[in-house]
């Protein structure tokens, strides 16, 4: 499954299957607890031979009602669970009730109390089930002290403790992955603000993982997730297939998996990536798969144009050629090979170096900020279909282009097209969209600002960072997280970013790619894959190199 819910997504499919008589509330929290029991055994398999001692902390909620679940099915296996509830009994929702009630016959729920809860017997596995997905304020402390990662301290061998978050770790919005604070603890202090430090050892979920999980703090916060299936699956309509377009209301993570066919890895040829890669048939001819241009900036600085052509070439673009100012050419040409060079010094004369089979621009990597590159930008954006491609070229702007625009973002909006990609880190999108920027981003989640983004730009947006996002107009959103087992730490280095920049472009560039922001998000998955090909140790040149490798994998 490669959609992510939010909270609302989530509530709405759970009530539809309710509604529909196929299941009830109660089954669903039967299967959600059976779930996270299951893969607590499947991920410590020590825990499923022998009986335990557990602390479950149950919250307000059904998240509360999951925990309830759990200590029965715990307690069913032999375990010694203690119980505590954030909350009173009789407020709990039905569900959460029956299954409070259920749990009371044979076993206590404690009131919450930190100095109780800290000074028991050392569990082996505390589960967090006070808050899921219902948690609309800041984390109480009295909760936030007992969750804090270090209270597990107050235990001799504390180190063997596992902590198993249901849904989430409590705390962590999984719309978007923050954690709210009070006020007046925004401030930087000597500890962590409570509710930050709320680190599980494995988080398990329901369905589908949720933005969250994947944004911001949540991969630091879930640390390993686990999907658990509660039969909702017959009834979700699949929306988010990779390799297709993606859907406007449900934002898609990018990953080579598709719905309902959990056998399939990304090695199969014909899945995603391999299914929107241009260069996978014979018999073709180098124009076939596009001509991409990239510029290159003046004397001394066409390190990064090189880096991305060299990245163009390599992802697949038939021809790459670098233009620079005539000044540099002497430098560039002792570098290059494979990529040819043009020079240009008058963005006016552009038609001189790029005639009607150019299929692609790539503008931004050390260019320089100024009116030179303003000037190339619209040029490149002016350009109408060529002759080998029914669409116009694509451009792809990127660092300098951007920043170029900084002081009026409303002429780049009002020339970019359909087949324009803007790839700005955080702070270029804080010199286009400023008021999206991320200090003043406040509880709206990355995806959100990124499509109000593509929205008023009028094309497609990526946001880079260790959680990407890639949105269009028309609101599809597809979030690359190189998080838990695809993290790649080396991956930030200087260039990484000017490499990304030419392998979307020499994805892109092919009259046969696919969709913009399809070849976009496969650019993005390659690039972290070609990082985790390599290794530690990693420059930005490695990169392209690596691809190869990585194509291979992938049976082209
Ligand atoms: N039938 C269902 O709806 C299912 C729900 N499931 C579980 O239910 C969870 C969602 O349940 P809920 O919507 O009840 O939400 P939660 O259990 O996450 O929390 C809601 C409760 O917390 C209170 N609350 C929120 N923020 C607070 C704060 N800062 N301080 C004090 N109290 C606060 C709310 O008033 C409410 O009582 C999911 O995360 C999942 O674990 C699963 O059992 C699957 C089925
Ligand atoms: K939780």
């Amino acid at each position: 499954m490669t959609e992510l819910l939010t909270a609302n997504q989530m509530r709405a499919l759970e009530s539809a299957a309710i509604e529909s008589g196929k299941v009830t509330g109660l089954e669903l929290m039967e299967r959600a607890g059976q779930g996270v029991v299951d893969a607590l055994c499947n991920n410590w398999p020590e825990l499923a031979e022998t009986a335990h001692r557990a602390l479950v902390l149950c919250g307000p909620g059904n998240n509360g009602g999951d925990g309830f679940v759990i200590a029965r099915l715990l307690a069913d296996r032999g375990w010694q669970v203690d119980v505590f509830l954030y909350g009173k009994a009789e407020k709990l929702p039905p569900d959460a009730r029956a299954n409070h009630d259920r749990w009371i016959e044979t076993g206590e729920a404690h009131q919450w109390d930190v100095d109780l809860i800290l000074s028991g017997a050392r569990p082996d596995v505390i589960v967090d089930a006070v808050f899921g997905i219902g948690l609309t304020r800041p984390l109480p402390g009295e909760v936030a002290r007992v969750l804090d990662h270090h209270a597990r301290e107050s235990w001799k061998n504390w180190m063997r403790i596992r902590k198993v978050a249901v849904d989430c770790p409590s705390g962590l919005n999984l719309d978007n992955g923050h954690v709210p604070l009070e006020p007046d603890m925004e401030a930087p202090a000597s500890e962590p603000p409570p509710g930050r430090s709320n680190i599980a050892d494995l988080t398990v979920t329901f369905h589908t993982p949720k933005p969250g999980h994947y944004l911001e703090l949540g991969p630091l916060m879930s640390r390993h997730l686990a999907v658990a299936d509660i039969g909702l699956r017959g009834d979700a309509m699949e929306r988010g297939i990779i390799g297709l377009p993606a859907d406007p209301e449900r934002a898609r993570l990018t990953e080579p998996k598709h719905f309902g066919a959990a056998g399939l890895t990304a090695l199969e040829p014909g899945t995603w990536p391999s299914s929107v890669l241009p260069k996978r048939r014979g018999g073709a001819h180098k124009y076939d798969f596009g001509h991409l241009i990239v510029f290159a900036g003046g004397v001394g600085r066409g390190g990064a144009g090189r880096m991305a052509a060299r990245a163009g070439l390599r992802a697949g673009a038939g021809l790459v050629t670098l233009v620079c100012p005539k000044a540099a050419l002497m430098e560039n040409a002792m570098q290059l090979n494979a990529v040819m060079l043009r020079g240009l010094d008058d963005p006016n004369l552009l038609g001189e170096v790029a005639d009607d089979r150019v299929s692609g621009f790539c503008l931004g990597p050390g260019l320089g900020v100024g009116t030179r590159t303003r000037a190339l930008v619209q040029a490149a954006l002016a350009r109408k279909a060529g002759e080998r491609d029914w669409r116009r070229p694509v451009v792809v702007l990127d660092a300098d282009a951007l920043t170029s625009f900084a002081d009026d973002p409303e002429t780049l909006f009002a020339e970019v097209h359909e087949r324009t990609i803007l790839t700005p880190h955080e702070g270029e999108f804080a010199r286009l969209f400023p008021d999206l920027a991320e200090a003043v981003r406040g509880a709206k989640s990355k995806i959100d600002v990124v499509r109000e983004a593509a929205a008023r730009a009028g094309c497609v947006v990526l946001l880079k960072g260790a959680d990407t996002v890639i949105t269009n107009p028309e609101g599809a959103a597809c979030l690359h997280a190189a998080a838990y087992d695809r993290a790649a730490p080396w991956l930030a280095t200087a260039g990484a970013g000017d490499v990304l920049a030419g392998m979307i472009a020499g994805l892109a560039a092919s009259p046969v790619s696919a969709d913009l922001i399809v070849a976009a998000e496969a650019a993005v998955w390659l690039h972290v894959e070609c990082a985790r090909s390599f290794g530690p140790g990693l420059i930005a040149e490695d990169l392209p190199e690596e691809l190869p490798k990585v194509l291979r994998a992938l049976s082209l």
